[in-house]
């Protein structure tokens, strides 16, 4: 019977990604969608935007809204400091299950936490089911009309505090205008747009980084 696009991607990764080396997983899921078939991964161009973001600031506690199949949730637990705790929310089940097997040949499952579900349903239980009291870092990357429903949603649940990165990911491809509009009009954000294209494509997008000022 016929594989998916996630689970020929697992494959190409544990063909040719090294376990616990999550360098060469990133370069095995980029290279199979460059050569064999496109997927929404965020990508190298703009995953090289995300590092130097996250690098930046060291995050200890990251919300994650979108693994799909994982990449961009390895590329960042790659880059955390060792206490440090990703949380990732996956609507589909099936997707979220090849996530899991990916983070794992990546070596990373001990920092990060997979979640099933609608973000609109845990974003109001992450206090209670992971002792998490503020994120300093969220990576939006989930269902393009949820970002700002979403945002203001942290907001009420008092998960962002002063200080805290907002990076939301396709704010041109596929679009988010209404965030982009309320966020960059909104006196309690700061943002920056770093220009760059839909991932292993030509076409324009971008990144929005925000931060929260409280
Ligand atoms: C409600 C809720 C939802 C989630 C959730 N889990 N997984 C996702 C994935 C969402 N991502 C995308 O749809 C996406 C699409 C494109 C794209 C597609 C087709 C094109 F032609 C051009 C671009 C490109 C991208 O980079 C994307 O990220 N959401 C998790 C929790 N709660
Ligand atoms: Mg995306």
């Amino acid at each position: 019977t016929q594989t998916t696009r996630p689970q020929r991607m697992l494959a190409a990764v544990q063909k040719n990604a090294t376990r616990g080396d999550p360098r060469s997983v990133v370069k095995a899921i980029d290279q199979f969608c460059r050569q064999k078939e496109w997927a929404m991964n965020v990508g190298d161009e703009k995953g090289c935007i995300l590092d130097s973001v996250v690098t930046e600031v060291n995050p200890e506690t990251v919300l994650e809204l979108g693994t799909y199949c994982g990449y961009s949730t390895v590329r960042i637990a790659s880059l955390l400091p060792p206490q440090a705790k990703l949380i990732t929310l996956e609507f589909n089940p099936g997707n979220a299950a090849i996530a899991r097997q990916v983070i794992a040949w990546a070596g990373l499952e001990d920092k990060v936490e997979l979640v099933e579900g609608a973000s609109g349903d845990f974003i109001p239980k992450m206090k209670e089911m992971f002792g998490i009291k503020t994120f300093d870092l969220v990576f939006l990357d989930h269902w393009k009309d949820r970002y700002l429903p979403d945002t203001k949603l942290m907001e009420e649940c008092g998960l962002l505090r002063k200080g805290s990165i907002l990076l939301a990911d396709n704010v041109i491809c596929p679009g988010t205008p209404d965030y982009l509009e309320y966020i960059r009009n909104s006196p309690r954000y700061k943002s920056q747009f770093f220009k760059s294209h839909l991932e292993y494509t030509k076409v324009e997008d971008g990144l929005e980084k925000s931060i929260f000022l409280g």
